[in-house]
């Protein structure tokens, strides 16, 4: 997998909804919900998604807010592992 550079990311991130930012090493992006059932079913939606790839979100949850960073500890960077990622979680909003 490699580690995609500046430009690579900024084409890229038309593919991915708008509230995701590149901060650093990370594509982050921050999610609130109803209440905690609504914040941990997405959470559980998306673990099994990530563990099937083989490819894991760092994140936490407080109530019902849920922050995102992807990223690809194997380059130490944003790969296009984490858009892959990135575009399910959208659709698992
Ligand atoms: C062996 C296993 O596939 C690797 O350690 C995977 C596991 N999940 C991973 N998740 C993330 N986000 N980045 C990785 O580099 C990564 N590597």
């Amino acid at each position: 997998m490699k580690k995609l550079n500046e430009q690579e990311i900024q084409d890229r991130m038309p593919q991915i909804d708008g509230s995701w930012l590149v901060k650093g090493k990370f594509l982050h992006r921050e999610l609130l919900f109803k209440d905690f059932v609504e914040a941990f079913s997405f959470m559980t939606a998306v673990a099994l998604v990530a563990e099937k790839s083989g490819h894991h979100p760092n994140w936490k949850n407080a109530y019902n807010k849920v922050t995102i960073d992807l990223t690809t500890h194997d380059v130490d960077g944003i790969s296009a592992k984490d858009f892959e990622l990135a575009k399910i979680i959208d659709t698992l909003i």
